[in-house]
């Protein structure tokens, strides 16, 4: 589609906020040459669609029908995932966090000294990612500089919106899988940016305002997590952060009880795990901070004041018996939360098992906290289930606003890139059983029904769906992925 002006004319799907979406069962939305959405009309009759078409000027163009039980959503946006960690998920679970890395993980991600090794899993890692509805993803790589420029290369020929980090660890690691020290870990680093600096970029300007957006593939500083770094290593990270403002930082934070302990003897100087980042320059507006389960008061307040955003990962979280992590508290002290698979810590690469996840994680909150006779009150989280609406935002617009790019993506606004799923819940997808009866509702007309209909499907598709169900998958106006794509029956 690149190249050419696309016009979808069906049901869309269009996050607002984090109590509200649009559901909007005859919407016309017009992508332009670049990738972004050049317009869009929220509700058009039927027998208004050439007339509308001919406002636009748009009355030689061909127009995307959306059949019976198709409908758009925005790309889904994973904040936190580990590459290396693919050829591991599933295996392994028994353990917690710190002799999880030291028995499984550290001596996959070792493999990775292995470029072939790397080329040819990355190639399968990212492919299968995209196919499963991920139009961004914040990448950790390995430490080795070689294996994550092979995995950016790949992000960036495969089409996908990614922020890519080497890995930076000089303490507390395997011999055989440890950085020789913190200057040889910031020049790889830095050799890093400047090759992702490098790819080629198609532009991609904003017609009306001439607008030069940042390109689909970026760098991102990956410190592991402070247990793995010298003050060293994490001085020099804060001085690379210092030098370029838009370059966006991920690591973990007070994911596990023992990972809290040791970072805090480890770093006695400072006030709270939190307070590691700060002091060393690495927490502000564009980190992304993985996990965030046992935070204590302070730090939620360093965290709102510094603009910080949290990557929510419940599979990891329940997998890896870590904690429940307070969301809804989170949101409402107005601090940042997008979702994160965090494979393998996580089982699946699908935001869909982080969606349905954070749900139940929400439940146990609720269920924990004290009964109430009245109702939360509307716009605030903390002590309940997370409603479908604010699922549907974290997975979206929330983990834009966490990557600092909701100028960019997580909904379909004119000028914003047209990051999309065409989702398929028709029979043919393949997971039939749940879905014929709504279509055989919409099918019979229910006037004035059709947004309901539209709610029940998203949630059904939330809770049921899996990449059967994901038909096509755009990233800035481009198809790059899906079942379709795939050249399997759509
Ligand atoms: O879930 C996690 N996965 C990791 O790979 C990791 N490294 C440090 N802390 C971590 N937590
Ligand atoms: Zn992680």
């Amino acid at each position: 589609m690149s190249g050419t002006t696309t016009i979808f004319y069906g049901p869309v799907i269009n996050p607002k906020s984090l109590d509200a979406y649009a559901a909007l069962p005859r919407c016309l939305l017009c992508v332009g040459p670049t990738g972004n959405v050049e317009w869009l009309v929220e509700d058009v009759k039927a027998h208004l669609l050439q007339e509308t078409l001919a406002q636009k000027g748009c009355i030689d163009e061909d127009v995307v029908e959306l059949k019976m039980g198709e409908f758009i959503i925005p790309g889904f946006i994973d904040t936190h995932t580990h590459a290396p960690q693919v050829p591991n998920i599933g295996s392994g679970q028994q353990y917690e966090l710190l002799d999880w890395l030291d028995k499984v993980t550290f001596p996959m991600e070792a493999k990775f000294a292995n470029t072939e090794f790397a080329q040819r899993t990355y190639q399968n890692v990212v492919r299968r990612i995209i196919d499963c509805g991920t139009t961004t993803c914040c990448y950790y790589g390995s430490l080795h500089l070689p294996s994550t420029k092979i995995l950016a290369n790949i992000v960036h020929t495969l089409g996908q919106r990614a922020f890519v980090g080497k890995c930076n660890m000089n303490r507390n690691c395997p011999s055989d899988y440890i950085e020789d020290s913190a200057s040889s870990s910031l020049t790889d680093t830095s050799a890093l940016i400047k090759h992702i600096h490098e790819l080629p970029s198609a532009p991609t300007v904003h017609a009306a305002t001439g607008t030069q957006h940042e390109p689909l593939v970026q760098p991102i500083i990956t410190p592991r997590f402070a247990i793995s770094c010298t003050g060293e290593l994490l001085s020099g990270l804060g001085e690379l952060a210092a030098q370029d403002p838009h370059l966006r930082i991920q690591t973990h934070i007070s994911e596990n009880h023992d990972e809290i302990k040791f970072t805090k003897e480890l770093f006695p100087e400072c006030e709270s795990y939190a307070d590691v980042y700060d002091t060393h320059g690495l927490l502000r507006g564009n980190t992304v901070l993985a996990h965030a389960v046992h935070l204590e008061e302070s730090e939620c307040k360093l965290i709102k004041k510094r603009d910080a955003g949290i990557s929510h990962c419940p599979t990891s979280n329940f997998n890896l018996r870590s904690g429940v992590a307070p969301v809804g508290k989170f949101l409402d002290l107005g601090i940042k939360v997008g979702l994160g698979t965090d494979i393998s810590g996580g089982f699946s690469p699908s935001i869909l098992t982080a969606i349905q996840h954070a749900s139940i994680a929400s439940k146990i909150v609720a269920m924990q906290s004290p009964p109430s006779s009245k109702p939360p009150p509307p716009g605030k989280y903390a002590s309940r289930q997370l409603p479908l609406p604010t699922l549907l935002y974290l997975a979206t617009l929330g983990g834009a606003r966490v990557c600092a790019l909701e100028s960019r993506v997580g909904s379909f606004e004119e000028g914003k890139a047209f990051d999309a799923l065409l989702v398929n819940v028709r029979s043919e997808a393949g997971n039939i059983g749940l879905w014929g009866a709504d279509l055989q509702d919409i099918d019979g007309g229910k006037e004035g029904k059709e947004k309901e209909v539209l709610d029940g499907l998203l949630e059904r598709f939330f809770f049921t769906g899996d990449d059967r169900n994901i038909s096509r998958v755009y990233v800035q106006g481009r198809l790059v992925g899906g079942k379709s794509f795939r050249g399997r029956v759509d």
